[in-house]
């Protein structure tokens, strides 16, 4: 039976993560006002307004079964309860733990209880092993092992989608398997600036201070994006001594070297070198074999060996591609009805994957992909391309960075140019903000695919 402080972080990341993905108007009338009442072997007892309510909260299960594997890591299911059937004392009855936990921890000395952000999914056992990540696997397991003690701060880096966030959230989990009430916190650097800008501005400073200076393990991804604000720079260099001095553990991820992250300042750097820095290679010809097999063993599809090979075959460079392939095929097979997935199935899937970037490639131009973001944002191609910044035109203007880039692999100086001269930076922080964005908000991914609909 999980403790309430854990129910109290279940249910806030439940309404973080609807908040990022679901349309406001709907998050105010659905999701906000409903409550969770217990949780119980397993299952959410959540009371919503109407059964009204009740219908749109039962499409609703990726909410809670994310929330339920990154806080308990496993599953949790869902009951709903409207207000309208439900007597008083069948309310009470549900709710009376949970309203007695709430009143005990009310007297407890943490308001907030530290939101890992880990995802329990990723850990050191589905985690492959390969020549290109081999050394970097062992430090990290190591790190796990001994926090603090072995490599401090452990630094790893390499290409997209070779398993560097993956690794930093088998660290976290390990250890608060190991210690349950570690305090663990994994963040993006663009997360922890936001943290450090809304603690600023709410006065909340000590708060702040308090969550990330106590922290026994502090992962943070993708340092490459730090904001170079001073004010971000100077606490981030004070949470950094702090922790160390106290010997808490630091995982770092970046894109590159310490030596290059020219966001940074020296003595920030010099201290990412003070423990071991490791990096990520691209995977060999056995070690995306070896993925597609355990992935594809999650699938209700029957998947040859001589199938996985030419899907390993065909996308080299990038674990997160790997997967996306093998999920095309699976759609593809699942779209006409075949059980056992052979190699013509794989190559019919993967060519419309490649017919559909070559179409494209053949009459799209930047000019066509700004038009067609601009009119579906309602915006105008002045806007788009000139320097405004409210978000209304930025997160378009990101969204056609991202498109150039992805449709026609245009250069990210080439890019810049065409948004009104920008730095190459700005369109890689876009490209990346666009990518992250697409692995979990449901309404960028769909904006994206009808976008790309147009083009075809
Ligand atoms: N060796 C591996 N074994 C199993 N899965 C892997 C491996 N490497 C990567 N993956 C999977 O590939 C996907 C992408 O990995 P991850 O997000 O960790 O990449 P990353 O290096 O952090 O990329 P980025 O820099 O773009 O954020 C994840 O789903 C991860 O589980």
């Amino acid at each position: 039976m999980p403790l309430l402080k854990e129910n109290h972080e279940f249910w806030t990341r439940v309404k973080e993560l609807a908040q990022k993905n679901i349309k406001s108007g709907a998050y105010e009338y659905f999701i906000d006002p409903a409550q969770l009442l217990s949780i119980e072997n397993d299952t959410a007892n959540i009371l919503v307004e109407s059964s009204f309510h009740k219908d749109y909260w039962r499409k609703q299960s990726d909410l809670i079964s994310t929330a339920g594997f990154e806080v308990f890591g496993k599953p949790i299911s869902y009951a709903l309860f409207s207000k309208d059937e439900l007597s008083s004392h069948e309310l009470e009855a549900l709710s009376d733990e949970f309203q007695e936990e709430k009143t005990s921890s009310k007297i407890s000395e943490q308001a907030t209880p530290i939101l890992t952000g880990l995802n329990g999914k990723y850990t050191f056992e589905n985690f492959v092993q390969g020549p290109g990540n081999r050394w970097t696997l062992a430090a990290a397991v190591a790190v796990a092992d001994k926090p603090g003690d072995t490599y401090n701060p452990l630094f790893i880096y390499g290409g997209a989608g070779l398993g560097k966030t993956h690794l930093m959230h088998a660290i976290g989990n390990e250890i608060l398997t190991d210690n349950p009430t570690a305090k663990v916190k994994y963040v993006s650097s663009e997360n922890f600036v936001n943290d450090y800008v809304n603690a600023t501005r709410k006065n909340q400073m000590e708060s702040f201070e308090h969550t990330y200076r106590n922290l026994d393990l502090l992962l943070l991804d993708d340092v490459q994006f730090f904001s170079d604000k001073e004010g971000t720079k100077t606490e981030f260099f004070n949470t950094f001594n702090t922790l160390y001095e106290k010997g808490a553990q630091i995982v770092l991820t970046s894109d590159r070297i310490p030596q290059e992250l020219n966001n940074l300042e020296e003595r920030l750097v010099s201290r990412f070198s003070w423990g071991l820095t490791t990096d990520i290679t691209a995977p060999d010809y056995e070690t995306r074999m070896a993925i597609l097999l355990i992935k594809s063993e999650a699938s209700n599809l029957d998947f040859p060996s001589e199938t996985l090979s030419y899907i390993a075959g065909q996308i080299d460079s990038n674990v997160r591609e790997l997967e996306g392939a093998l999920n095309r095929v699976e759609f593809v097979a699942n779209a006409n009805n075949v059980t056992r997935v052979d190699i013509e199935t794989a190559s019919q899937a993967l060519r419309s994957l490649k017919s559909q970037a070559n179409q494209s490639l053949s009459n799209l131009t930047v000019k066509r992909i700004q038009d067609e973001v601009a009119k579906y944002y309602h915006i105008s191609l002045s806007d788009l391309i000139g320097p405004k910044r409210p978000k209304e035109i930025a997160f378009p203007r990101q969204i056609a960075m991202y498109l150039v880039r992805e449709l026609l692999g245009t250069s990210l100086p080439a890019i810049g140019n065409a948004f009104g001269g920008r730095d190459h930076t700005t369109v890689m922080y876009a490209y990346k903000q666009i990518s992250d964005k697409m692995k979990t908000e449901i309404d960028v991914q769909k904006d994206i695919d009808n976008i790309k609909r147009k083009f075809l």
